[in-house]
């Protein structure tokens, strides 16, 4: 399905949008996106693109790039970009077929089977909904937002469904995302969804920020916090297990959602010695997926060998969809640290970083 065009793409170019922070600036990439460009201090950068809403560049002080983006991304709608933070929104997969058979299998009550169908009932709901093959826009006046007064880099954007959307997924929604560049050059985003549902009925849908970090070497990295912990397994029909007791570490494909995951999760790599922290907020879930050599020579916009330096942990409302009343909202939120991990005796303590 063609993305609609941004507005005033057609004619004549409607003047750029003024952007709120001096710190964010809207430039037209080689690909003839748009994407907004967040300046933090020394080398410290952010690019979203306004098509999918998507952060596809995370820079930190040295200016190294903290997130995975295929050299073989294609940047033409509709196609997903593949890397930096897709936005999993109206669905997280869950194709109709798997709901029923995880029913059959009694994993799922009725109830959450019947608000699944709600939205599973409209068939052409591609994979990971589409909020992310969509043309966001700049929001200049967004409802306010608390946030640290110290953060001067962001950007507000916006997305509504077109008619196009309504036939696939019949409920009127707002979406606002706030991308922000901290001080310190953590990198935060905030989810806002409104129901605007104006026949009263209500919608549940269930969502990811499908976070693509960028790794030396995924046989090399171990993710703390998801010990111990059940989770739905991709790999083996979505059937229920609970994770042994201690790091995970990656040695073939992984597609695995955490359930009622912490708020804290820890992805160390060892030879890069860096950690990256994950904290969720308002997303329960967690899904970790690496998709190793067989499943990366069958993706056209992934290269074979770069299963090896990436790794995607999603903090995710899957498991329990979302559901809102007309005029109710609900907020998501994803931050996003890197630390040195070697900082005591060479060894990361996962307590101190999960808990500090
Ligand atoms: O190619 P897509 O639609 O971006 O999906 C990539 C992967 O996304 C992950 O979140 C899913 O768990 C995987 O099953 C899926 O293959």
């Amino acid at each position: 399905m063609a993305a609609p065009a941004p507005a005033g793409a057609a004619g004549s170019p409607s003047p750029p949008p003024q952007l709120p922070s001096p710190f964010a600036e809207l430039v037209r990439s080689p690909s003839s996106l748009e994407k907004v460009v967040l300046r933090g201090s020394r080398n410290c950068c952010v690019e979203v693109y306004l098509y999918g809403g998507q952060v596809t560049s995370w820079k930190n002080d040295n200016g190294e790039e903290l997130l995975f983006l295929s050299t073989k991304a294609i940047f033409k709608p509709p196609k997903a970009i593949r890397g930096g933070i897709p936005i999993c929104f109206p669905q997280v997969w869950y194709p109709l077929s798997v709901m029923a058979s995880l029913m059959f299998r009694k994993c799922l009550a009725l109830t959450e089977m019947h608000l699944v169908m709600q939205f599973g009932t409209h068939g052409n709901l591609e994979q990971h909904g589409f909020a992310r093959n969509r043309f966001w826009t700049i929001d200049n006046d967004p409802p306010p937002l608390p946030a640290n007064p110290a953060i001067k880099a962001y950007v507000d954007l916006i997305l509504r469904p077109s008619e196009e959307d309504l036939k696939i997924w019949p409920h009127s929604f707002e979406f606002r995302l706030r991308v922000a560049l901290g001080p310190s050059g953590d990198l935060s985003l905030t989810s806002r969804i409104r129901n605007t549902n104006t026949d009263g009925r209500p919608f549940s849908y269930t969502f990811a920020y499908h976070t693509y970090f960028s790794v030396s070497d995924i046989s090399e990295v171990r993710v703390e916090g998801l010990e111990t912990m059940d989770y739905l397994d991709n790999l083996k029909a979505k059937e229920r297990f609970t994770e042994q007791g201690d790091a995970i570490v990656f040695e073939s494909e992984v597609d695995k959602v955490y359930l009622a995951a912490p708020s804290k999760i820890a992805i160390i790599d060892h030879e890069k010695k860096k950690t990256f922290v994950v904290t969720k907020e308002g997303l329960p879930d967690a899904v970790v997926w690496n998709p190793w050599d067989k499943k990366a020579k069958a993706m056209q916009d992934f290269g074979d060998g770069e299963y090896k330096n990436m790794l995607c942990v999603e903090p995710a409302a899957v498991e329990k969809p979302i559901t809102l009343k007309p005029g109710e909202e609900w907020k998501g939120r994803l931050a996003l640290s890197a630390v040195p991990s070697s900082y005591c005796s060479g060894q990361l303590d996962p307590l101190k970083v999960l808990q500090g």
